[in-house]
């Protein structure tokens, strides 16, 4: 039954999705790596897909930017469409070191400087952690196939132009890898709702160092993250 903020009919959405914030990157993994894939939603340029990848249905949708509007479709889709296992595939800012612009992270953890999930648990401070079956899958996949990936705790900043200077370096003190703005609502939504989630990032830029790829080599990066995502996925349900 549609939603508020998604019009797809029962039975439109697989138990697999993956979750880019933009809707053109999801409308590009639809073209690049599903078969046979139709849409299912476009409420407010909100892109949804489902289609099949190598014989399994899968889906992707767009989530839009930030932790409000990434945990509205988490919850619809979970609680109204039997979505079972998120993968997000976003963009991320590069803060640790080691970090080279392309590379795929998979966060184990998500410290937020965001007040969104403080409510759940009043008293304590809830960990975001995602789905350990979906984490370990990522990391096998990505030896295997020989993608550099690079797993460890990301913030989840409510802002992308910080007011504070002093937060990153703070976060590259404690090992934090990067810097996007959905996983730990994801990861919330994700523990609270049952069901499993994982984000999984490119470097995009980095932001101490303050480099950025150009549009064609975010073209290229973008297709290794995809590609353990789906991997991830695609163990778990063998
Ligand atoms: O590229 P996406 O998936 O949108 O992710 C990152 O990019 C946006 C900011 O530019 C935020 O949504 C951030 O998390
Ligand atoms: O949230 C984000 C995503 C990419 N790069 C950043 O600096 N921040």
């Amino acid at each position: 039954m549609p939603t508020p903020h998604i019009s797809a009919a029962d039975g439109d959405f697989a138990p697999d999705i993956l979750l880019p914030g933009d809707p053109r990157r999801a409308t590009r993994i639809a073209e690049t790596f599903l078969d046979d894939a139709r849409l299912v939603t476009e409420v407010r340029g909100i892109v949804g897909y489902t289609g099949t990848y190598q014989g399994r249905p899968m889906s992707v949708m767009a989530t839009g930017m930030g932790m409000p509007s990434a945990t509205i479709y988490a919850t619809e889709l979970i609680r109204y469409y039997g979505v079972r296992r998120l993968v997000r595939v976003g963009t991320v800012g590069g803060i640790h070191p080691d970090l080279e612009l392309g590379d795929v992270v998979a966060a184990s953890a998500a410290h937020t400087d965001s007040d969104m999930t403080a409510h759940r648990l009043p008293g304590v401070h809830y960990s975001h952690a995602p789905s350990f079956a979906l984490l370990r899958a990522a990391a096998d996949f990505a030896d295997e196939a020989g993608v550099r990936l690079r797993v460890g705790p990301v913030l989840t900043s409510d802002a992308f132009y910080h007011p504070d200077a002093t937060l990153v370096p703070r976060l590259a003190a404690y090992g934090t890898l990067a810097v996007e703005m959905e996983a730990a609502g994801l990861y919330a939504v994700a523990a609270a709702e049952g069901v499993e989630a994982l984000m999984v990032g490119t470097v995009s830029d980095h932001v101490v160092r303050g480099d950025s790829l150009p549009s064609e080599g975010r073209e290229k990066t973008f297709a290794a993250m995809v590609s353990v995502a789906l991997g991830a996925l695609g163990a778990l349900a063998r």
